[in-house]
């Protein structure tokens, strides 16, 4: 449905009733209406979907569901549309844009990461572009804590345990695993997220943060006495590593046999960034031959991972669905930030998280 103002309280109704229907879509006869349309390739949370229907602003088409519209349906969804919302599944690329048309001029992503968009495609065209960095940095990064001690404790192995009869008797050396007291934890990646990681772990006794990135970057890592190494050195020293830089042509496949084979024996590896940037077959290589001693993962390459993967087999692979920034809370400030972006960008003014292209 092409929503307006106008049309808000029969949104209200018909947001509720594609879920009973065979289609997703929700619609109704498109509005008369000069509003500039928008389409919307998700179910965003309802904070998000409230900004738009009270702005007034807008009208916009929505794919009502959980499930990534089908791409030839958004092929066609977003003729002549002046705005798009989307999420990190859809492929934001040339194809895309030339279906849109001139029209499209503001795009917002309701995601820190942008790998799925084709940054030069979108300045080419002078298209404007808003993410959500900020608002998801906490729960990033307690997740991202969550994954480590459930990785570097063994947790989902020993609830397998207890669960399935292997609970015998106490013994001396059964499920031991790493303790983060007096170890040194390599962040791949200072940003925002890095550091509050860092925090996080702090409590915990860390004797030592080291990190590498592109360049040093002291304004960020001073606050939490974290030192700059090469690569080789963040490999070598690290007791616990997290990745938690972005996919770029320049990570991708980043973390491969050549990482995993300067790694110590008794390291934990963990990433929440973006699943390509690990070379998945050199990671199972190290995990299987006890090159290194565990990883937990949010992010795989493909998402969802086929449940046959062979990471899947590995006793010392945590494997989590991409869930970094799923709390409450924050999914509903994503969706929130990204309809501020769009709205910002629709009236030519300055986004409150726009990226520099
Ligand atoms: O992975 C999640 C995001 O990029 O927001």
């Amino acid at each position: 449905m092409w929503c307006s103002r106008v049309s808000l309280r029969r949104l209200q109704r018909i947001v509720v009733s594609p879920l009973y229907t065979s289609s997703p879509v929700i619609s109704t006869q498109r509005a008369m209406s000069t509003l500039p349309r928008v389409y919307v390739t998700r179910r965003i949370p309802p904070e998000g979907l409230k900004i738009l229907n009270e702005s007034g602003q807008v009208q916009y088409e929505l794919w009502d569901s959980d499930d990534p519209v089908p791409r030839q349906e958004l092929l066609n969804k977003v003729k002549g549309v002046d705005g798009l919302v989307c999420v990190l599944t859809e492929k934001i690329d040339a194809e895309l844009l030339d279906a849109a048309g001139p029209n499209l001029r503001v795009l917002s992503t309701m995601s820190v990461g942008y790998d799925h968009l084709t940054l030069e495609e979108l300045k080419k065209r002078g298209i404007r572009v808003g993410y959500t960095p900020d608002v998801l940095t906490d729960a990033v990064a307690e997740l991202t804590v969550a994954l480590l001690l459930t990785t570097s404790r063994r947790l989902i192995e020993a609830t397998h345990e207890a669960k399935t009869g292997g609970w015998g008797t106490w013994r001396t050396m059964w499920l031991c695993g790493y303790e983060l007291a007096d170890s040194t934890v390599g962040i791949l990646g200072m940003g925002r997220i890095g550091v509050a990681i860092a925090e996080r772990l702090k409590p915990f006794k860390v004797k030592k943060f080291i990190y590498t990135d592109v360049a040093p970057r002291p304004e960020l890592a001073s606050s939490i006495g974290a030192e700059y190494v090469s690569m080789e050195e963040l490999a070598k020293q690290s007791d616990f590593l997290a990745v938690c830089c972005a996919l770029t042509p320049e990570t991708q496949g980043f973390c491969n046999k050549k990482l995993f084979s300067q790694m110590k024996n008794t390291a934990v590896f963990i990433n929440t960034s973006r699943g390509g940037v690990v070379n998945q077959e050199d990671l199972y290589e190290a995990l299987s031959s006890g090159q290194i001693a565990a990883a937990g993962l949010d992010v795989t390459v493909p998402e969802p991972l086929p449940t046959s993967h062979p990471l899947f087999t590995l006793k010392n692979c945590v494997i989590l669905p991409h869930i970094a920034s799923a709390s409450y809370s924050t999914r509903n400030a994503m969706s929130a930030l990204a309809a501020n972006n769009l709205l910002a960008g629709l009236k030519g003014e300055p986004m409150p998280k726009e990226l520099k292209l």
